[in-house]
């Protein structure tokens, strides 16, 4: 639906120039959430606004649905930007409009009737858990409460994409997770294609399918989150996963220097995660294990498990085979 193709920006500052991407591919498919992280400076505000146009790219070409849009201007570009909706890390919110005034702004510019108008803003509240404070004022909200005012708004004319600049940054974990929630929820109920971008892969492991790691403007590494996430190739995607864990990488590898034995990953997925498996291996295969890391959680709706380990003594071959066998991921760890 989105084809980022050779795509280039920079900007003019002073006499010089600062590049904040560099010759990106990327391809994002309709109906799916889809994740941009990178740490601060790396581009991706840039890559999310050159999708409706709020920064023109310097080169390349920009489809969405096949069209070139990076040249639109006028009615295009209106049109453009009436099937694009995006929300912010602030809210963006009209302090001096009420909360029904906020989401009904869009379609006062569009030119829709009044009577249309009180309707739709009346569903958009509705959905988003805010019917009864359509009269009062951003002021009074909490942060979610503001974040869902500005989805409500976002979807007051129907967009099929919607773009989120690090829409839970300034929310605490509790929201945060409520308002990835609604974005899943819309996401399928409506077909809603997501753009986000964000700093924190916890975001991207909750809420999207595939997900982008921009690092200095370079797609470093793409694909499926529980890929990405599970197997970090890249230095900068393996730093995000660690701050996720809240491991330091440092503390990780010296914990690991001092273990004996061969040390291996397993990755468990799905029904995997639940099997009883390592002590009948450990029985089986006379090997001794420590635990040296692990974690268990959900990539989405999907459980997973990792676990480090340090084998000792038995027949490893034989416990890495039955491993396989039982469809958990075996990688040695240096
Ligand atoms: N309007 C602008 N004029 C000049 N330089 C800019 C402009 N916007 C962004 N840049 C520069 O482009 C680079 C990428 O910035 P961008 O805001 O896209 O990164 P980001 O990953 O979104 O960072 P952050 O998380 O801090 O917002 C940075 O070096 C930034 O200073």
């Amino acid at each position: 639906m989105i084809e980022f193709d050779g795509i280039h920006k920079h900007y003019r500052v002073g006499g010089g120039e600062v590049r904040a991407l560099h010759a990106l591919d990327l391809g994002i498919a309709r109906g799916e959430v889809f994740g941009v992280i990178g740490h601060s400076g790396a581009g991706k505000s840039t890559l999310l606004r050159t999708i409706n146009l709020i920064e023109r790219p310097s080169g390349g070409r920009l489809l969405i649905d096949g069209e070139d849009i990076s040249g639109l201007d006028g009615d295009g570009l209106r049109a453009l930007r009436r099937r694009i909706g995006m929300i912010f890390q602030h809210f963006n919110l009209l302090g001096s409009k009420t909360v029904a005034q906020n989401v009904a702004f869009p379609l006062r510019l569009a030119g829709r009737p009044r009577a249309e108008i009180a309707r739709r803003v009346g569903e958009l509240l509705e959905r988003v858990g805010l019917a009864t404070r359509a009269d009062t004022y951003p002021a009074q909200l909490s942060g979610g409460q503001k974040q869902r005012v500005g989805i409500a708004r976002a979807r007051a004319c129907a967009p099929d994409i919607l773009l989120c600049d690090e829409a839970t940054s300034a929310l605490d974990p509790e929201t945060t997770a409520s308002v990835l929630q609604l974005l899943g929820e819309l996401n399928r109920e409506l077909g809603l294609t997501i753009v986000l971008i964000t700093h924190e892969m916890d975001v991207i492991r909750r809420v999207c399918d595939r997900v982008a790691v921009l690092d200095a403007g370079h797609l470093v590494e793409s694909g499926a989150v529980a890929d990405v996430f599970l197997h970090p190739r890249h230095p900068t995607t393996r730093r995000f996963v660690l701050e996720a864990e809240h491991v330091d990488e440092r503390e990780r590898r010296a914990d690991l220097a001092r273990a004996n034995g061969r040390i291996v990953r397993l990755t468990f997925r799905g029904e995997a995660t639940y099997a009883p498996l390592l002590g009948s291996v450990a029985r089986a295969s006379g090997v001794d294990y420590s635990i040296l890391a692990g974690r268990i959680d959900r990539i989405k709706d999907t459980p997973y498990g990792q676990l480090t380990l340090a084998l000792v003594g038995g027949d490893i071959e034989r416990a890495l085979r039955a491993f396989a066998e039982a469809d958990v991921q075996v990688e040695g760890v240096a």
